[in-house]
């Protein structure tokens, strides 16, 4: 991956050790908002995107790039490969039970992605310093060892729950998160 120094973890960062209520190997991962444009179901033409965590640190999750997907015909659209790094990079820091945020996302682009092709993602922490988490996304083409298409870099800021009730709509997340202590 060719990644800028600002998604670099610096000296001292730490990697995160698997949360206690992280879900049990292989388990599902619900999606984080019912209408999140990457893993909500209720979405008319998002990437309806499901995961797994393998070892409660780490994600995998399968995208099938469709119609609504393309920029060039039958190609994948490469913003949309970036939304689905992105996701799978926040599922992964989601992991920690804390709310994040994408920061900066970096992405390298390999192969093109033909309509109908199944990415197989996977995503990681790289390190954890202060609010800033640094993490790692692949997509690879038709199976879990095919070849790589997508790499991205990210870093991720916490933010406290006030984030989404200042600028979205907490409520509306509360709703589906009972886990979550809004008010804190
Ligand atoms: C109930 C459950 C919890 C919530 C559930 C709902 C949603 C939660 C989201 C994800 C959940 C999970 C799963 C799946 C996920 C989805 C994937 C998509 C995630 C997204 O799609 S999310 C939307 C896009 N995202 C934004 O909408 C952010 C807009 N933005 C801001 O809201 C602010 O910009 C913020 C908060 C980022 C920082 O603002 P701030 O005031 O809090 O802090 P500040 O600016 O001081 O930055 C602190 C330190 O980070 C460094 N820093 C900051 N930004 C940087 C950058 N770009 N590059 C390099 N360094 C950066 C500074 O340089 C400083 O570094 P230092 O401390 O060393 O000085």
């Amino acid at each position: 991956m060719t990644r800028s120094s600002l998604t670099t973890p610096p000296q001292g960062a730490v990697l995160p050790a698997a949360h206690p209520g992280a879900p049990p190997p292989g388990a599902p991962l619900a999606s984080h908002y019912s209408r999140c444009f990457g893993c909500g179901t209720d979405h008319p033409t998002g990437l309806h995107l499901t995961a797994r965590t393998p070892d409660g640190a780490t994600v995998e999750a399968e995208f099938t790039v469709g119609e609504a997907h393309q920029g060039a015909p039958r190609l994948a659209h490469g913003g949309v490969l970036a939304t689905a790094m992105d996701e799978v990079i926040g599922m992964s820091v989601y992991l920690l039970h804390k709310p994040y945020v994408t920061g900066r996302l970096e992405t390298d682009y390999l192969l093109p992605v033909p309509v109908g092709t199944t990415l197989h993602l996977r995503a990681w922490c790289n390190g954890i310093a202060g609010r800033k988490a640094y993490l790692e996304a692949e997509g690879r083409i038709g199976a879990p060892d095919g070849p790589v298409a997508v790499r991205a870099a990210a870093l991720f800021i916490e933010v406290g729950m006030e984030h989404f009730a200042k600028y979205g709509d907490l409520a509306a997340i509360a709703a589906e998160h009972q886990d979550y202590e809004v008010n804190p």
